[in-house]
């Protein structure tokens, strides 16, 4: 399919240390995926659902002990280690390979090796790149037929060039132990082994999506971010765009598909979604920063979709769509999980597929970090812009997180430098994306901690240097949301889905400096009036409290955040410790 001699020697290379039995090229056509999932039912690997009311469906479950990215296992190998920084995962490259290099030896004997040429973003796009990911999982290569655009157009557009990234994944025995999702950003190379979970065998997605390419945006002057992308038209027709980075669990598959409450909808307001979980970032000719999707499918969290809370995604994943660790509903052979709707069928298989109607996994029939992935067209919101090669142009960035306390319903930062500041201290309860403890807070800047690909200090550094580029009138203004504020009861107290729509048109109006602000210790707060509450069941003492900056809290979380830093040492850029100053000022007044 190629002379390409970079790519023909280093699979040479490849194919020598993991000895497949046979080496297929993937060429993206149809017929060729077609035979993969026959090839896949008939070993059990997946299984096809009913095909009548969930037609190219099919459904995979994991091992029970490889359900989510394993942060612990995850490696930046740069060559040294303050270039990989105090966040990440280390190691020597030369002792990480000769490690892995004894794992791969053999690992794929017995077995075929599929040669997936990718590109991340439409194939030509001035944004895009091009990957190569060897694996010896059919599921795989079917989730990356998805998630990215495949096959011999990627090795046309790459021409003669060298200019890659090196992928290896093999599934071996899945043995946590000897697990290792590693990166060598010098090298262009991932390496992934002992896993056959989304997160960490899909290696366009995180590993090089946002690890690989944040490494590269820093080097080339853009960014590769953990965000979604969405547009919101107005009744006059006009579409402004936002950029926001919540982390893994956090909302933004949601965020990003939303349906405006059914009042604003008949006014005329429509959200179009361009992505839901990465965004490249670029200054464009004109100065204004212009984001694309990398991606060409949505790898979305299955509990909690429904009709009511996400509608578009379950429209998105009702064909061609491949489901992982949910349950099965052995009526009619089709899929369930908590939240889907009230009552789990009667007779079900929870994700283990090994009890029907018994004991679960923590109660719950579906895995929490279920997933679908389903191609971005089948998504009825999807935006005209999607497959745009130049982006599109970015009105604002949010951030956000799940802080039960702490954050108010939203802020905005008062210039770019502060935005990156309040990016820099985004926290968040951990969610089960990520192997560990559920529901404790951690600082997570930018949604990023588990995929900068360099030293975080730096990565703070590059989102001033990037800011410094744009005159302030065109760089996106900065805000930051919590749709997740709890009573005393452990209730969400803001409805939120449909109804963060209120939110972002305040965040629209401010862009376009139609609404006032209240100047807090952190920020600018909406005046009341200006948050749009209509129709919606919510009182004014909650409105209140959503809206409420409590000095003692934020001076607690202050200090974290100055521990948080103090990691970084010299390396912290003074403009943060700038802002750590003010907001502590501020709070103390
Ligand atoms: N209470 C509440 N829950 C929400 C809201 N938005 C999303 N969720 C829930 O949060 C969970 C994760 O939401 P997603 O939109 O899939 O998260 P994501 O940020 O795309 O996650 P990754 O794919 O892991 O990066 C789901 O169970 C949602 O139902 C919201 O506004 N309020
Ligand atoms: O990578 C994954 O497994 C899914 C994802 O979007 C995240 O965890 O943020
Ligand atoms: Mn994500």
């Amino acid at each position: 399919m190629t002379n390409n001699k970079t790519v023909l020697s280093w699979l040479d290379e490849m194919a020598a240390m993991t000895t497949p039995d046979e080496i297929v090229w993937i060429d993206g056509s149809e017929k060729q995926l077609e035979d993969l999932r026959a090839e896949a039912v008939s070993t059990g690997e997946m299984i096809q659902l009913n095909q009548e009311k969930l037609p190219g469906c099919y459904y995979h479950r994991t091992a029970e002990n490889d359900v989510a990215r394993v942060e612990d296992r995850t490696f930046i190998c740069t060559p040294t280690e303050e270039e990989a920084g105090p966040v990440n995962n280390w190691m020597a490259p030369e002792q990480m390979y000769a490690k892995l290099k004894a794992l791969y030896t053999g690992s794929m004997k017995g077995r075929t090796m599929y040669v997936i040429p990718y590109s991340m973003g439409p194939v030509g796009s001035p944004f895009s790149k091009i990957g190569i990911e060897l694996t010896d999982s059919i599921y795989v290569v079917l989730n990356m037929a998805i998630m990215t655009r495949i096959g011999q157009k990627v090795l046309d557009q790459l021409g003669d060039s060298a200019d890659f990234v090196k992928c290896l994944h093999a599934k071996k025995d899945v043995n946590p132990d000897e697990r290792y999702i590693v990166h060598f950003p010098q090298d262009s190379t991932i390496w992934s082994i002992n896993s056959a979970y989304g997160g960490n065998v899909l290696l366009g997605k995180k590993c090089f999506a946002l690890r690989i390419a944040s490494y590269l945006g820093k080097k080339e002057g853009w960014m590769a971010e953990h965000m979604l992308i969405l547009g919101l038209e107005n009744p006059q027709g006009e579409v402004k765009y936002i950029c926001a980075a919540f982390p893994s669990a956090c909302g933004k598959t949601n965020l990003a598909m939303l349906i405006p409450p059914e009042y604003l909808k008949e006014k005329g307001y429509k959200v179009w979604t361009v992505g839901d979980d990465i965004a490249w970032l670029r200054i464009g000719k004109d100065g204004r920063l212009y984001a694309i999707n990398p991606e060409a499918g949505f790898f979305g969290v299955a509990p909690g979709t429904s009709e009511k809370t996400n509608f578009n995604a379950l429209e998105s994943a009702k064909k061609n769509t491949i489901f992982t660790n949910v349950a099965i509903n052995n009526a009619d052979n089709t899929v369930w999980w908590e939240g889907l709707d009230k009552n789990p069928p009667e007779d079900c298989t929870e994700w283990t597929g090994k009890l029907v109607n018994g004991k679960t996994y923590e109660g719950k029939l579906a895995h929490p970090n279920s997933r679908f992935t389903a191609p971005a067209i089948n998504c009825p919101c999807i935006s005209s812009e999607f497959e745009n090669p130049e982006g599109v142009p970015v009105s604002a960035i949010v951030f956000g997180g799940r802080r039960a306390k702490t954050a108010p319903l939203v802020y905005q930062a008062r210039d770019w430098q502060h935005g990156v500041f309040v990016g820099a201290t985004m926290a968040s309860e951990t969610t089960a994306a990520a192997a560990g403890a559920v529901g404790v807070v951690r600082r997570d800047p930018m949604a990023m901690k588990p995929f900068v690909g360099y030293n975080m200090a730096d990565y703070f550094a590059h989102w001033i240097e990037m800011g410094k580029k744009m005159d302030a009138d065109k760089a996106p203004k900065i805000f930051h949301v919590n749709w997740f504020r709890q009573d005393e009861n452990g209730n969400f107290i803001w409805p939120g889905f449909g109804d963060n729509m209120r939110v972002l048109l305040w965040i629209l109006d401010r862009c376009e400096g139609k609404k006032d602000a209240v100047e807090s210790p952190i920020g600018y707060l909406p005046k009341k009036e200006d948050l749009d509450v209509n129709n919606l069941d919510i009182d004014d003492a909650t409105m209140e409290e959503l809206l409420t900056v409590d000095k003692a809290v934020w001076l607690e979380d202050v200090e974290n955040q100055e521990q948080y830093f103090a990691q970084f040492g010299d390396r912290l850029p003074k403009e943060i410790k700038e802002e750590l100053e003010t907001l502590k000022k501020n709070l103390s007044k």
